[in-house]
């Protein structure tokens, strides 16, 4: 579990994360969702260790974990849009970052299923999106991370590729680890997230679960249950 307390990050006069307070447990998939600007990548990259919070603490195992760089080995990160070394191969770029990790324990479940090992000498800048997609959905699972965050993970994969990923993604739920997905995409979240956490304007509106959300609104779909909270509640 991770729990959040008092977050706040500002960026000159704007406040893009003001006080937020939740937990997020284990054995869940949580949606980070809010409309643009609201401050999702922001505390995604709080949690990543990529912005540094002007206050507040993030509690992992008993301990703040901001500035603490052991951290990130239990975090696996998944970009919107990776970034590799254009002239390395996957197979490469796969090997460097084992190396660099030096784990033993892979799991290369992902990277079997999108038969990533035939294309191992294809070089980053020839791949498709999707394909890169591919390779990135496999670094963030390869080193069996307790949390995962995942940031529009099912955005330019094609259908199969999505139900693989899907697949995955609850496996890892059901083994007990916590995966946090930013998307827009609400649909795609449907079948896949266990909780919401929805933020507006640098501030935490609710963390719900699913469960919850369906009582409160009498909807069964995630979509139609977010877009019955936000009118009934609108933020001006
Ligand atoms: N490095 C930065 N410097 C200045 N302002 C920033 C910086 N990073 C984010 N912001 C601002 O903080 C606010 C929150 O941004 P953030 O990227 O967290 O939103 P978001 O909810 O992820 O948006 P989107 O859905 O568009 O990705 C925005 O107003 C953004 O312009």
């Amino acid at each position: 579990m991770i729990s959040i307390q008092q977050l706040t990050k500002t960026f000159g006069k704007l406040t893009a994360l003001d006080q937020i307070s939740t937990e997020l447990p284990d054995s869940t998939c949580l949606a980070l969702i809010g409309p643009n600007g609201s401050g999702k990548t922001t505390l995604a990259k709080s949690i990543l260790g990529i912005v540094h919070p002007d206050k507040g603490q993030i509690i992992y195992k008993g301990k703040n974990i901001i500035g603490d760089f052991a951290f990130k080995s239990s975090i696996g990160y998944m970009p919107q849009i990776g970034r590799y070394p254009e002239n390395m191969t996957i197979g490469q770029i796969l090997d460097m970052i084992k190396d660099i990790r030096g784990e033993k324990h892979l799991d290369e479940d992902l990277s079997d299923a999108f038969s990533l090992n035939k294309l191992l000498h294809k070089t980053m800048r020839s791949l498709s999106g999707g394909t890169t997609q591919k390779v990135s959905a496999a670094l963030a699972f390869l080193f069996d991370p307790e949390v995962l965050m995942l940031d529009e993970p099912t955005a330019g994969l094609d259908p199969v590729a999505q139900g693989i990923l899907k697949e995955k993604i609850l496996l890892e739920k059901s083994k007990g680890k916590l995966i946090v997905i930013t998307s827009h995409i609400l649909s795609e979240l449907d079948d896949l997230v266990s909780a919401v956490l929805y933020m507006q304007e640098g501030k935490l509106l609710f963390n719900k679960t699913i469960e919850q959300l369906r009582e409160q609104t009498g909807q069964v779909r995630l979509s139609s249950a977010i877009a019955q909270i936000m009118q009934s509640n609108p933020i001006s």
